[in-house]
């Protein structure tokens, strides 16, 4: 593997019961760094045959030394894993920003070190991990044990690409399944690196496997299809959610969905405006807005209204666009041409729906090439607007004045999004009570995106299916069997 020394990506290839592969009609697809239109590597395009290839060695790993290995023995590979993504860090981090367009020291801070982390958490929560058991009076005891899913099939979305992709398969290696990754077109790098790390850290052949494919009829239709996969762990669009489902649905799969999102971030007039503006900043636009948990409407209780959209539309002038490898960037590039144009269509229609553009509103001047769009507000739309309905994905946040709490509860909850939502209030009972009645799946009060792997996340209505973290990732990775012994 071609470690990164300059500016250009790697070639990516399938990596197939513990070899790397190119794909047996040997098509490639070209890899594109979106900052500036540059061909960074070709990438191996798989389909139905490489996903057979996987599916088989998984199974047959699922058998092997894989199942007869110690728990203790697992818990120190995965621990090896997270040990070498770190000592990787700089060349990993490299990889993701070149393949997404995020700043480097977004790669570098978050999306690396938590990828290491992921798997350093599931390595010492799994050695904690117990079940249960029953006395059945005299006459008999039960007791649960635990057995892994088998083959699982991960499919993994562009935005956070690694970080993604290790927050599935740390606890799905950790509950004994082998896995099948199909990481996303747009970003083939790092997930290809993964593999050659997982081995390297004593993961027996077969048990991770990466292949690669983008478009209908490709890689991961054949993995979502595939009879002998047993479970499909996917974070991406919700549309892409309900063609996956129907896909999986002949062999009855068992699904873990984080889908869309139009999350709230709701603002009472008694908050620290300065707290707010500093952490809204991020949950406005960090990674380019391109992060399902993005707080993308934005609800400020009447009082604070003015004084809130001044303030942060001087801050969001300030936030610097570019080239994602320069020193001060806040923004990078938009993943690739299709949602670059996608986002802009949003801005463009909200121009059409009546609102007014603060800040922002296009692609920033001096660029030649890449695809970057100025962060950007948006006030005085109706609360029908599709532009505040409909998840954008990219740096643009609406912001919309309130005057009673029922009804900016009623607005936030008129959404077939239920993912997560941030409230700002220094009101002790209303920060509950207004975290009770909100519906998503996941709450912050006075913060945005503190996570704590134990807890379960995911989201409601149509952001997602199940939850995953801590004790809820091995209830989807696991499958809990009851013994039952007359005594
Ligand atoms: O922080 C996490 O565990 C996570 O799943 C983040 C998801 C972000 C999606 O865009």
């Amino acid at each position: 593997m071609k470690t990164i020394t300059t500016a250009t990506g790697i070639d990516c290839r399938h990596f197939i019961n513990g070899q790397y592969m190119d794909s047996i009609n040997n098509k490639t697809f070209v890899n594109t760094n979106p900052a500036n239109e540059e061909v960074l590597g070709t990438v191996a395009e798989g389909g139905e045959e490489e996903i057979n290839l996987a599916v088989t060695a998984a199974r047959r790993a699922l058998n092997g030394r894989w199942k007869t290995m110690p728990l203790t023995e697992r818990s120190k590979v995965l621990r090896k894993i997270g040990d070498l993504i770190l000592e990787r860090k700089d060349e990993l981090a490299r990889l993701e920003s070149l393949d997404t367009g995020k700043p480097i020291w977004l790669s570098s801070t978050i999306d690396i070190p938590r990828a290491a982390y992921n798997f350093h958490f599931f390595a010492d929560y799994m050695t904690t991990m117990g079940t249960e058991a029953y006395q059945h009076d005299d006459v008999a005891i039960n007791y649960a044990v635990r057995k892994p899913v088998g083959v699982v099939g991960l499919i993994n979305p562009w935005n956070l690409p690694m970080l993604l992709l290790t927050w599935k398969l740390a606890p799905c290696l950790a509950a004994g399944n082998t896995a099948v990754m199909k990481p996303a077109e747009w970003t083939p790098m790092t997930a290809t690196v993964l593999a050659e790390i997982c081995k390297e850290a004593g993961v027996p052949d077969g048990v991770v496997n990466v292949v690669h494919g983008f478009g209908p009829n490709s890689a991961g239709a054949a993995l979502t299809e595939h009879p002998d996969v047993d479970a499909i762990t996917f974070t991406g669009e919700t549309s892409t959610g309900t063609a996956i489902m129907k896909a999986a649905a002949n062999s009855l799969k068992k699904l873990s969905y984080e889908l869309g999102g139009k999350n709230p971030n709701i603002i009472f007039a008694d908050s620290d405006l300065d707290e707010v503006l500093e952490t809204t900043i991020k949950s406005s636009f960090i990674n380019q807005g391109e992060v399902c948990l993005c707080g993308s409407r934005i609800y400020v209780e009447r009082p604070a209204y003015d004084e809130f959209v001044e303030k942060f539309v001087a801050k969001t002038k300030e936030l610097v666009v570019g080239d994602p490898f320069k020193e001060g960037t806040n923004i990078g590039a938009m993943i690739g041409k299709e949602h670059y144009d996608r986002v802009l269509g949003y801005i463009d229609l909200a121009r059409e729906e009546g609102g007014t553009i603060r800040t922002g509103g296009g692609r920033p001047e001096g660029f030649e090439k890449g695809y970057y769009i100025e962060p950007t507000i948006i006030t005085d739309l109706d609360r029908n607007a599709r532009c505040v309905r409909e998840e954008i994905f990219g740096p643009v946040v609406t912001v919309i004045p309130f005057d009673l709490e029922d009804e900016v509860i009623a607005q936030v909850n008129d959404s077939h999004y239920g993912l997560s939502a941030s409230i700002w209030t220094n009101d002790l009972r209303r920060a509950h009570r207004v975290a009770n009645e909100v519906e998503a799946g996941i709450i912050w009060v006075n913060t945005w995106f503190l996570r704590d792997l134990r807890t379960p996340f995911g989201g409601l209505k149509q952001s997602g299916i199940g939850r995953e973290g801590g004790m809820h990732s091995f209830e989807f990775y696991s499958e809990l069997k009851n013994i039952c012994i007359k005594l």
